[in-house]
């Protein structure tokens, strides 16, 4: 997260680290969203061979806090319309089966995922979470960052001076000021608040620009998560 603060420790408690293994050690490698006790929802981008572990109730990347819970995962089911050789197609989204299911306590709950088609609109603050770069080629966060993302309609999203068609309305665009996602938020929530007084995960972090992470008029690209609450909730049931 590029211009965002430190998060009160646990304030996002559905936030979670992906880790894959490398060399004998777990590094953090993208954000995800802890939506049931054994489901976790991250972006397509984030997965390929190597083998995963998820971890909950972290809040320092680098300090052993005794809040933190580990587990393995049992199964990925990745949406089966993402293309790695194209972030611009959308279906940027994953679904991490947890071996064992979370416990749920105060520094580890659940997120809640929005109905289908529920559009977040125009400047609707919504906040990014994650340990991505500070900055542009910068060092991952050890303790978890936030920022204010206020939503970015598709309507100016799509200008071609801003994403132009590289955005489609199966896309959440937040942001285009000097805060933004960066590299390593990929798959995690931007977190909106609904009016039950709710947190909702409305996008998946999907990508920002080549260019740089807090690029002008390039908004952070969340997988709109109302597109896809009907295969959420079916990969749930298996089906
Ligand atoms: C690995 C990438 C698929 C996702 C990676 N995502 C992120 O860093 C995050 F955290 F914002 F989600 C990213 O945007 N990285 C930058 C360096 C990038 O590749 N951006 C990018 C790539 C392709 C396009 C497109 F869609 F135009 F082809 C747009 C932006």
């Amino acid at each position: 997260v590029v211009n965002g603060e430190d998060a009160r420790p646990y304030s996002w408690p559905w936030q979670i680290s992906l880790q894959y293994l490398s060399g004998g050690s777990f590094y953090h490698t993208c954000g995800g969203t802890l939506i049931a006790p054994n489901w976790v929802l991250t972006a397509g981008h984030c997965i390929s061979s190597r083998r995963y572990r998820v971890v909950l109730g972290e809040y320092d990347l680098t300090r052993q806090e005794n809040n933190e819970q580990i587990k393995d995962v049992e199964k990925i089911v990745v949406h089966p319309g993402w293309n790695d050789n194209c972030v611009a197609c959308g279906d940027d989204v994953a679904l991490i089966k947890l071996a064992s299911s979370a416990t749920i306590n105060d520094k580890v709950q659940l997120s809640c995922v929005p109905p289908a088609g529920d559009m977040v609109v125009h400047n609707e603050p919504c906040y990014i979470t994650g340990w991505g770069r500070l900055y542009t080629g910068g060092p991952i966060a050890s303790r978890l960052q936030q920022a204010l993302l206020p939503v970015v309609d598709h309507s100016v999203c799509s200008r071609s001076d801003w994403w132009g068609s590289t955005v489609k309305p199966s896309m959440v665009c937040a942001g285009g000021d000097i805060r933004s996602g960066c590299n390593g938020d990929s798959g995690g929530p931007l977190n909106c608040k609904g009016r039950d007084g709710r947190w909702y995960v409305q996008g998946v972090a999907s990508f920002v620009s080549s260019l740089g992470c807090n690029a002008i008029q390039k908004p952070t690209v969340f997988t709109r998560t109302s597109s896809f609450t009907k295969w959420i909730s079916d990969k749930h049931r298996n089906v």
